[in-house]
């Protein structure tokens, strides 16, 4: 079980649906995950909560962080900040909890370079087709921005071809994906995925 006490970092196109995941790991095991919780400069989507889903700035703050050190990580993705703070991060540890990143491939990369030895799980669509549909119907983004964040979703998609991965989770059917999802969260010993072609 020591793989439960390395933080979990996600990462996956945009739409791939991994906030979605752990929306429901958080709602079954409330106390024995921790999120990091980022810094960006994007506007807050509906529903969304300050120091829940990100910590909400402005883009002088991030770029005060940035000059602090403040960070582990940080990138600029679709005209907006996003970084991980070494204080979340820690905040989560000290209260015990596996914490778990959801991070975006700059950042994924920066990473590697720390001994922060997260498990690296790699959310994949089943198909690029399937994944602009999410986009699309998920309401939160302008045409423009689903066409961007496509754009960006294919370099992604070939990093996470070459890169070294723990595990593989295919975001098919989503009680499937969710129960594997959930085993390698708990530190246990699965079989995972393989990725998909992803070239339609
Ligand atoms: N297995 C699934 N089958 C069908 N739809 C899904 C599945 N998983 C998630 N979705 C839907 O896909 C959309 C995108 O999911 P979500 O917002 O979780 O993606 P994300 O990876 O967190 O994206 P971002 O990185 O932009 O925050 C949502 O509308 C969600 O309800």
């Amino acid at each position: 079980m020591a793989d439960f006490f390395r933080p979990l970092l996600l990462f996956g196109p945009s739409g791939v649906g991994k906030s979605t995941l752990l929306k429901r790991l958080f709602a079954e095991f409330p106390d024995k995950f921790g999120f990091s919780v980022s810094h960006t400069t994007r506007k807050p989507r509906p529903g969304e909560a300050d120091g829940k889903d990100y910590h909400f700035v402005t883009v002088d703050r991030f770029k005060d962080l940035i000059a602090e050190k403040a960070f582990i990580e940080w990138a600029e993705f679709s005209g907006n900040y996003y970084g991980t703070s070494f204080a979340t991060v820690r905040a989560v540890q000290e209260r015990g909890q596996r914490c778990i990143l959801d991070i975006e491939i700059q950042g994924v990369k920066q990473i590697r370079e720390t001994n922060l030895n997260p498990v690296y799980t790699f959310i994949s669509p089943p198909s690029m087709t399937l994944l602009r549909e999410r986009l699309q119907n998920r309401g939160t983004e302008t045409e423009a921005s689903v066409q961007k964040r496509l754009a960006t979703a294919v370099k992604e998609i070939d990093y996470a071809k070459t890169a070294e991965k723990d595990f593989v989770i295919i975001n098919d059917d989503f009680e499937r994906a969710y129960s594997l999802f959930r085993s390698v969260a708990l530190g246990e010993k699965v079989p995972a995925d393989t990725l998909p072609a992803l070239d339609d």
